[in-house]
């Protein structure tokens, strides 16, 4: 991230004050931040992208009961972003509304999609309770405040509630209580980072026997871990993919002697950045 001695760092988040986004934002750069709140995740790489609006930015990537937001591996792919930091939050869901009203008064539950997949056991419980996707967690909290809505409830962080004068209703409805969501921080700038311990590798490969297990075997025989492999479409190309690997190493210097081996393996391939293995907090 770049800042000017005086300024606060600006990071752009999809999500409004209040947002686990916000949270994962404050715990990792650990100073007074200023945010540009985003609706979506497309313009928060927008945002990211562009320095006359934000140092850098932050975006879920995965959340370990609803999985991962594909969508955003193909908004990094068409950015020339890379990422320079991630962080693991743990969740609580809490189920909340005007103070008074009471689960049985409730008739929609609005939130954003990925919070509603983390409760589908306890939403499973409420068969009558309409369900409405929203941009944000925390933006449905507000609206139910600014509108004086009743018969409604938001499901959003602890955080949302204090802001948001509400109260909750139904606490820790996530179906597992080790729910926790990766964060991506994203910048246009890839900085050399000594202490890198983590890389995330984007290819694509011909489709033939041994393409994808060469890669692998070759990722092997250089000791590192590979933390997660995702693959995704390539859109203008049916039934063919991208792949991402995230891999975990010692050597820097051994990263970049196996992008160069991995080079003659695939058809493509990019270093979407190398970073320090985030913190759980
Ligand atoms: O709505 C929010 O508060 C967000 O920050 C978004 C988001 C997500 O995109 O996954 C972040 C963390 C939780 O997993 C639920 C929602």
């Amino acid at each position: 991230m770049n800042k000017s001695i005086k300024d606060n760092i600006r990071v752009a988040i999809q999500g409004f004050s209040g947002s686990f986004h916000e949270k994962a934002a404050q715990h990792y750069f650990n100073e007074t931040l200023s945010f540009v709140y985003c609706n979506t995740f497309s313009e928060v790489v927008k945002a990211s992208e562009d320095s006359e609006l934000s140092d850098g930015g932050l975006m879920a990537i995965e959340n370990s009961i609803a999985g991962t937001i594909l969508p955003n591996y193909q908004l990094l792919r068409n950015s020339a972003l890379s990422i320079v930091g991630e962080v693991y939050l743990q969740i609580g869901q809490q189920l909340m509304a005007l103070p008074g009203q009471t689960i049985s008064d409730i008739k929609e539950i609005h939130s954003h999609h990925m919070a509603i997949k983390q409760c589908e056991e306890f939403l499973k419980k409420h068969p009558n309770i309409k369900l409405v996707e929203t941009e944000d967690t925390a933006l449905s909290a507000k609206k139910i405040k600014n509108e004086h809505l009743k018969g409604v409830a938001a499901i959003a962080g602890e955080q949302a509630a204090k802001i948001y004068d509400l109260e909750i209703i139904a606490p820790n409805i996530e179906t597992v209580k080790n729910n926790f969501t990766r964060f991506l921080v994203i910048n246009p700038e890839q900085r050399d980072n000594h202490e890198a311990n983590k890389a995330s590798l984007l290819f694509s490969l011909v489709h033939e026997p041994k393409s994808l297990s060469d890669v692998l075997i070759t990722i092997g025989e250089y000791d590192f871990n590979i933390s997660k492999i995702q693959s995704f479409p390539i859109i203008e190309q049916e039934w063919s993919y991208y792949f991402v690997v995230d891999i975990e190493f010692d050597e820097i210097k051994e990263l970049y002697n196996l992008i160069e081996e991995l080079k003659h393996k695939t058809s493509s391939l990019r270093l979407l950045g190398s970073y320090k293995k985030g913190i759980t907090i």
